[in-house]
């Protein structure tokens, strides 16, 4: 688990006439057992957040400090696509990202794929999966390494609603089991609020316009009523800042 503090958190892309500005001023603490949704409509800087929370990108002002009992925290990525090494195997695509190859770290990482219920798929490379296979071992992956924190960025958006659902199940249950801090960037309402415990609503100019507390027990069925006004206070908050583009 770990702790993240964002202060005066400022993204200008470009120049002069061309200027945007992804991320307005944002502060906030997230930390511990928590996982943490960010939507938004189109170009709100949610991708650009998870990229400097990442280290992918850095800010024009501001900071980010990442952090597991005050030593710096190891994170863990899930991207749109998995982005697996075509010319390895899936064990070796686990192994791979491994500070070493024990058979404790062997071990390990069999233990992941089991968990996304491709323990018998090892020694099978990349392009003998399907898409959602692939992105399951992504998943493993990202967990096998285990890290305090993990950022995930729209990680189910390519794939079928039935993959995808059956993913989310998994994350979700791996979540449980492993107690990580979890950063999830998506354009799916419905997807946040069956995933989250805290749900991040950004607005357009990089703006972050509500944190609103995902209370509900889990797991959660979209035909549950609480669930169901869980939703409509998102897509509230979604009309009153004028996002009308949700997905
Ligand atoms: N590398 C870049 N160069 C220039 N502008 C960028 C760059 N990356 C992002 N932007 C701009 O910053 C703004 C925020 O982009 P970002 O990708 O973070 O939004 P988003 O909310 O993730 O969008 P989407 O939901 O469409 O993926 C957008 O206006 C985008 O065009």
């Amino acid at each position: 688990m770990a702790d993240i503090k964002i202060v005066n958190l400022h993204k200008e892309f470009g120049a002069g006439a061309d200027k945007v500005v992804a991320l307005d001023d944002v502060n906030l603490e997230l930390g511990g057992h928590v996982f943490v949704s960010v939507v938004g409509a189109s170009g709100c800087g949610k991708s650009t957040l998870l990229n400097i929370l990442s280290g992918i990108e850095t800010p024009t002002n501001g900071q980010v400090t990442i952090t597991q009992e005050g030593g710096p925290a190891r994170a863990g990525y899930v991207f749109q696509s998995a982005r697996l090494l075509p010319w390895r195997t899936v064990m070796d695509n686990l192994l791979f990202v491994q500070e070493d190859r024990s058979e404790p770290t062997r071990q390990r990482c069999q233990r992941y794929l089991d968990m996304v219920q491709l323990g018998d798929k090892g020694k099978k490379f990349p392009g003998e999966l399907s898409g959602g296979m692939q992105q399951r071992v992504g998943i493993a992956r990202a967990f096998s390494t285990e890290p305090d924190v993990l950022f995930m960025d729209e990680p189910f958006s390519h794939l079928d609603a039935i993959t995808a659902r059956s993913l989310r199940a998994e994350l979700h249950h791996m979540w449980q089991e492993t107690g990580k801090t979890v950063v999830f960037v998506t354009h799916d309402v419905s997807e946040a609020v069956e995933l989250s415990n805290r749900i991040l609503v950004f607005a357009k100019g990089g703006r972050l316009a509500e944190d609103i507390p995902m209370d509900l027990p889990f797991p959660r069925e979209s035909a549950d009523p609480d669930v169901a006004l869980a939703k409509a206070e998102v897509f509230r908050t979604f009309e009153r800042i004028g996002a009308l583009t949700v997905r």
